[in-house]
């Protein structure tokens, strides 16, 4: 049965990412368009896996597990689904789907509207000077705004490298919006000190004229200074009644020591108030500058998309309008990885999950879909909270339910992490193993050289037969992981890294580029690189003049005329990503910054990976090497104390503070406890990625695995089978079911809803043709000629690459016109309201142009004119309806005259038609 508002809380390995695939193939087979569902992962390589499950496993439909899930969550017949997979799949790749990181969604967003946030829409959102760039327009800033000495004293009185005060703005900027209701006073902490050290000398007093003060006791209340205060063992007892000062003892003795404890908590109170008072400050130019970095460079990091989204969202007044004009697509939505959100994400979904879930208006057959782990949540440090689940769960009255079978691992292992987590993790649910699974080995060994250990444990899997392929290797860091990259070269043995798996560095992506940069260069090297690459015999290349020929054509040519494709999905992706790139000379000297990876498919050698990046991923054999160093004491300068998902307070850590701050040790408490779910959530994680086999190396001391309190030892027996191969191997499949056909996306969006009115019998040039048009009307900032220009640069930033020259001077001339038409301007003198979304009868529609006129001021009504700009004469009659139907809508909404007309911008003239 197929659940409209439905998750699943579940394990690792029961299934969460294959049930989302099998929610987005059941909408697809009941009829959902791909372009309506947008389905949010946490990282790229996450949202392309995603993609290519879909398409293999509509591939190798009849041979999947997902079929029988799909035939009970549609209640559609085997058959049906089979019989209908190639129209769906066909429908599928020839769609522009929304398989996306929140990261990028948000980014598609901005550039909507990034004229609320002053920027231009073709800001940049990666760069690898970009932290140095905004700390030398930080300190400048500081300068100006004569902040320098906050800056240093901050840095003085509080022991911080100025790095780390750096890394403090950020997290403050990232948090400001939970951090808002918190309010910070200046506050003068040397008179907490002074009243400190007078009853201290009070207490001095007592004790050294006390006879019977042993040595010790005189000792312990010799203090030069406040700091030294802080620092004797007695100050955070209850009482000085014990063997130091019982002989000297009385009931002054204790009223001083709680006034100097009173005082020091006051003293570390203000002091924390005026450190947070000086963050806020920084943060503040902090925030300036990087603002002043976008505005200049365009160039902004992922939070600063996400600050200037939730910035926007509140100030426009309506922010379920921006949903639908930007998502008047979207009506399905399906999250991974659910726990890793982050507050300020939610908030920014909100709405739209608001909209899905209440059933009411376009969202009648709107459905939403999460899945998630709360033991795998390990984001903790980025703002992901994960109380956020079960919030979210709550306010959306999504029905829950639970996978209890663990898919992905055999017995031994699933046995191994469920006694080893069952005692551990609160709520935690033995999994239970599915039929067959009967095998898997489990080993644990003590090895103080890990490195070593790891290198014997990968020798011995293949010599039995391993493919080292499906070896993992999960490290603690990223530093170990390349010390253990080292280790395996050395011994010959093939490695795979974050840096390998990267798609400009496959070969087949390389050969392209070396063929690019010949085109564009002229230098004999890249045509040789180019030949070796793809191992065919060198000879002469065609030229390409780039002002003609579209970027995208010329690849695709390549790949035809080279026979490169085959099986190769590195091609897709990198085939999507070239429509980031406008021209020839931006992905030449910009694709280095590409950060996407390639197809799994189509790596070898053993992997090697740190245990963060290990989530959401499988492996036959996975190795788990204890940390090489010592782990570094969790000294985080603040501490944030949270109360389910909002933040209550946050602390600045102070040594020894907690013994006279009972808040304060509570929050300290708290953050320990986080810090130890982080910590073992992050080894459930690591062990649960092994299919058959798990090995985990460990040393004697300071191990990441003391928490766990291994026993060394092994469990099942070590029988790898020889041709393990994968359920879907891919490259056999595609032999027999021919290759995948590559086919241009369509990429257009911005008013997909026009090219959806008439998408059957309008070809794609005339709609890309309207849709550009409409951008560009869209995007004037008023109704005169200056305004042209920028309209014009923003639509061809956007659809430029769709456009040839004829259309793109045909475009401007209809506008320019537009705008010297007499009616047409006496029709817009008003309030101008430029693609409004309005709700009417159950239907979502967009106005091109709506006007409040300020033509009849003594009226008891408002006069509104609707206006819809069309580029063709052709279905007259359909277009009068549509402006009728907004007339009617309007009225009926605001109760005002309202008067339609639809704006012919024609090749040669402007028509006005009045409705
Ligand atoms: N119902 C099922 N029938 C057959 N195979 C399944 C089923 N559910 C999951 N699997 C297989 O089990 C393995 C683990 O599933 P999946 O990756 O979806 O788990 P998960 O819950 O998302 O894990 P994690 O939380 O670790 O990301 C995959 O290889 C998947 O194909």
């Amino acid at each position: 049965m197929f659940i409209n508002n439905l998750a699943y809380e579940a394990s690792a390995g029961s299934g969460k990412t294959f049930m989302l695939v099998v929610r987005y193939l059941s909408l697809l087979f009941k009829g959902a368009e791909p372009s309506k569902i947008l389905a949010l992962t946490f990282t790229n390589k996450a949202a392309n896996e995603m993609q290519e499950r879909i398409v293999q496993t509509l591939e190798e439909l009849e041979h999947r597990g997902e079929l029988d899930e799909i035939v009970k969550v549609t209640e559609l017949s085997r058959d049906y689904l089979l019989q209908n997979r190639q129209r769906v799949l066909n429908e599928f790749l020839n769609s522009h789907t929304k398989i996306m990181t929140i990261d990028s969604f948000f980014t598609q967003i901005l550039r909507k509207f990034s004229l609320y946030a002053s920027l231009m829409p073709d800001f940049s959102t990666s760069s690898s000077q970009h932290e140095l760039k905004l700390l030398s327009r930080f300190l400048k800033e500081v300068s100006v705004a004569g902040k320098k000495e906050t800056l240093i004293l901050l840095s003085l009185a509080f022991n911080k490298r100025f790095t780390d005060i750096f890394s403090l703005l950020d997290e403050f900027y990232i948090k400001f919006k939970e951090i808002k209701h918190i309010k910070f006073k200046k506050q003068n902490y040397r008179v907490f000190e002074e009243e400190a050290l007078s009853s201290m000398a009070e207490l001095k007093k007592i004790i050294s004229s006390c006879k019977a003060a042993s040595k010790t006791a005189l000792k312990s209340v010799e203090v030069q200074n406040y700091e030294e205060l802080c620092a004797k063992a007695w100050i955070g007892r209850e009482t000085l009644n014990y063997n130091t000062f019982s002989k000297c003892f009385t009931s002054e003795i204790d009223h001083l020591l709680t006034k100097i404890q009173e005082a020091i908590r006051e003293h570390n109170r203000a002091k924390e108030q005026n450190f947070f008072y000086a963050i806020k400050e920084l943060v503040d130019i902090y925030t300036k500058s990087k603002k002043a970095l976008y505005m200049d460079d365009s160039e902004l990091s992922f939070s600063d998309v996400t600050y200037l989204v939730y910035e926007i969202l509140n100030l426009i007044e309506d922010s379920h309008f921006l949903y639908f004009r930007l998502d008047a697509q979207i009506e399905h939505m399906l999250l991974d990885e659910f726990q890793d959100t982050s507050i300020l994400q939610y908030e920014i979904l909100k709405p739209l999950i608001d909209e899905i879930t209440s059933g009411k208006g376009i969202f009648d057959n709107g459905s939403f879909f999460f899945v998630g782990d709360v033991k795998q949540s390990i984001y903790r440090f980025r703002g992901g909270v994960s109380a956020l689940f079960d919030a979210v769960r709550r306010e959306n009255d999504t029905h829950v339910e639970k996978l209890l079978i663990n898919y992905r691992s055999q017995k031994e292992v699933v046995a191994f992490v469920n006694e080893l987590f069952e005692k551990r993790i609160k709520n935690y649910t033995p999994q239970l193993v599915r039929e067959g699974a009967k095998g898997g080995y489990v080993e644990v060994v003590q090895n103080d050289d890990p490195l070593e250990e790891v290198v014997i444990r990968v020798q011995k899997l293949l010599s039995i037969g391993a493919n080292s392929s499906e070896i993992a290797v999960l490290c603690a860091t990223n530093s170990d992981g390349q010390a253990l990259k080292e280790a395996l070269l050395a011994k010959n043995i093939e490695v795979i890294t974050e840096t390998t798996t990267k798609l400009i560095n496959q070969k087949s992506i390389k050969a392209v580029l070396e063929y690019l940069k010949y085109l564009y260069f002229d230098e004999d090297i890249y045509l040789q690189n180019f030949f070796a690459l793809v191992s065919q015999k060198v000879r002469p290349l065609k030229k390409v003049d780039f002002n003609e020929a579209k970027l995208l054509d010329v690849v695709k040519n390549i790949i035809d005329e080279f026979r490169l494709f085959s099986d190769d999905f590195n091609y897709v992706r990198f085939l999507n990503a070239l429509s980031k790139y406008s021209d020839i000379e931006s992905l030449l000297f910009e694709y280095e910054r590409l950060d996407l990876s390639a197809a799994a498919s189509q790596l070898s050698g053993v992997r090697v990976l740190t245990v963060h990046k290990s989530k959401g991923l499988e492996f036959t054999h996975v190795i788990v090497m204890d940390r090489l160093k010592k782990a570094p004491p969790a000294r985080d300068a603040i501490i944030y104390e949270y109360e389910g998902i909002s933040l209550k307070n946050i602390y600045l850590r102070i040594k020894g503070r907690e013994s006279i701050d009972k808040n304060y040790e509570n929050a300290l408490k708290k953050e320990k406890l986080l810090v130890h779910e982080d910590s073992l959530n992050a080894l459930y994680v690591a062990f649960t990625r092994a299919r058959e086999n798990l090995f985990i190396v460990t040393k004697s001391k300071d191990s990441m695995f003391a928490i766990l309190d291994l026993k060394i030892g092994c469990s099942g027996s070590l029988d790898i089978q020889k041709s393990h191969i994968r359920e879907h191997d891919f490259a056999k499949l595609q032999a027999e079911t021919g290759a995948l056909e590559y086919k241009e996306l369509y990429y257009g969006t911005q008013n997909d809803i026009l090219a959806l009115e008439k998408a059957q019998d309008e070809d794609i040039k005339s709609i890309n043709f309207g849709i550009a048009m409409h951008y560009m009307l869209e995007m004037l900032g008023s109704f005169d000629a200056q305004s042209i220009s920028l309209a014009k640069e923003m639509m061809l930033n956007k659809y430029g690459a769709f456009l040839e020259d004829e259309e793109i001077e045909d475009i401007e001339n209809r506008v320019s016109m537009l705008l010297k038409n007499k009616t047409f301007l006496s029709l817009v003198k008003g309030e101008c309201y430029k693609e409004k979304a309005i709700r009417y009868k159950n239907n979502l529609r967009y106005i091109d142009l709506l006007v409040k006129s300020n033509s009849v001021k003594e009226s008891l009504f408002e006069r509104w004119n609707i206006i819809d700009y069309k580029s063709a004469l052709s279905y007259v009659d359909e277009h009068k309806k549509q402006v009728n139907y907004y007339v009617n809508a309007i009225k009926e909404i605001t109760g005002d005259e309202v008067d339609g007309y639809i704006c012919y911008l024609l090749q040669g003239s402007i028509k006005i038609v009045k409705i």
